[in-house]
């Protein structure tokens, strides 16, 4: 059953396949699984790479214990995160293989005193720091906020193998294919941009920082702490990152609308017709219906963006203030955006998807349309004309 996996000499992967949680960070759906990736070097001394959520334990050293040579035990374990999903039975994982050490950063070390009160047995490493297990030689380099303070990544220098914590990561089991050249990449890179928007990208600017150290490094397989481990083509993994992070978009439009009784989705469906006929992209999404971590991941993806909401008690229906929240606490930007609303009496709720352009500095398109109830001839022509203007706003040359 623990037939073992290598990623490179004396290089194993102990890693788990999560189909039981249903939300990570008991927010985000799960409807492909996660993995918690863990390596095993075997050298004269042996490391861990990271360790898996605690539930999983049990499969956990079991997998150790296969790529264990007879007589050797564990001696390290090397801590890029130190967040639960990687580190939640660290107390357990130090009585089956006594003697562990435990290898992080000052930070790393400060969060397993508070969080396991373990201060014992503990190696701290600075930036650039080596620890020679024999043949292999692990490089530590220090990716604050990637996305906790203590993130970092190991490279080993022998193989060529940089474990790179979370950053990297995607959503999605691996028991399909672990490798990126026998996944199903259109597949994991979409469970990815989700775990990137909705977990990394509040510390894009960080990313990119970590990136510029990332280039610096001479490294041939990429193995993060969840998803495909990129040993094809390991660039991709970095320049998907840096494409997310830097936040420029492709050419489409992410439409993320409200819609009670129906008022604003016809007037949504007025601005989507115009954007179908000039050819461009476009992902809708009903906040009733779709989860926020699905419609991030879109507004993401795409320069363009229609927000569409009803007025209700003189401001934002629930869901859309949901979402605009959650983006301005991703500090969204380089944006095009289009707003409509419906309201009844007082209005409310395309003043407040005003400010929320205004706040985060993201691109107005005009006409705003704000329509009484259902709405008027005229406000029907104004929302074709708003997807006729978002058209031209993302699409360019193109
Ligand atoms: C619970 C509720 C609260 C509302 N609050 C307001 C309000 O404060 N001000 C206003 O102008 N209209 C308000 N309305 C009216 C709606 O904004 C209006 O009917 C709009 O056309 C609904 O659009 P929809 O059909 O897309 O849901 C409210 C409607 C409901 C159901």
């Amino acid at each position: 059953m623990n037939r073992t996996l290598t990623l490179a000499d004396d290089t194993f992967w102990v890693g788990v396949n999560d189909h039981e949680t249903e939300l990570f960070e008991a927010l985000w759906p799960l409807p492909y699984g996660v993995s918690y990736n863990a390596y095993l070097i075997v050298d004269e001394q042996v490391a861990l790479i990271d360790a898996v959520k605690g539930h999983f334990l049990t499969e956990h050293i079991q997998k150790i214990a296969a790529a264990l040579p007879p007589g050797k035990t564990v001696d390290y374990l090397i801590i890029n995160h130190m967040e639960p999903d990687h580190t939640g039975a660290i107390r357990i994982l130090r009585k089956a293989f006594p003697g562990l050490t435990l290898v992080g950063n000052k930070k790393t070390l400060d969060m397993l005193a508070a969080f396991y009160g373990l201060d014992q047995d503990c190696l701290e490493v600075k930036d650039g720091d080596v620890l020679e297990l024999g043949r292999h030689r692990l490089q530590f380099h220090l990716t604050p906020m990637l996305h906790w303070p203590e993130t970092m990544m190991t490279l080993d220098t022998t193989t060529g193998v940089l474990f790179s914590g979370d950053a990297f990561g995607g959503f999605g089991s691996v028991e399909q294919g672990l490798f990126d050249d026998e996944a199903d990449l259109e597949l994991m890179e979409g469970e990815m941009l989700r775990y990137y928007t909705n977990i990394i990208a509040r510390y894009s600017q960080m990313v990119q920082k970590g990136i510029e150290k990332v280039k610096n490094l001479t490294f041939r397989v990429v193995a993060p702490t969840h998803g495909v481990v990129w040993r094809k083509d390991p660039g991709r993994a970095v320049s998907l990152y840096d494409e997310w992070s830097r936040q420029e978009g492709e050419p489409g439009v992410t439409v993320a609308y409200a819609s009670m009784y129906g008022n604003t989705q016809r007037l949504v469906e007025s601005a989507v017709r115009a954007l179908v006929e000039r050819g461009v992209p476009v992902a809708v999404h009903n906040l009733s219906r779709s989860h926020a971590s699905y419609v991030v991941a879109d507004i993401w993806r795409h320069k363009g963006l229609l927000l569409a909401c009803p007025t209700y008690n003189t401001g934002l229906f629930p869901a859309m203030d949901d979402l605009l929240r959650l983006l301005e606490n991703k500090m969204l930007k380089n944006k095009q955006v289009g707003i409509l609303g419906s309201f009844a009496w007082s209005g409310g709720a395309v003043k407040a998807m005003r400010q929320f352009t205004d706040t985060l500095h993201l691109d107005l398109v005009e006409p705003v349309v704000e329509a009484k109830g259902a709405g008027t001839e005229e406000d029907g022509e104004k929302c074709r004309e708003l997807g006729e203007r978002l058209a031209d706003a993302v699409m360019g040359d193109e």
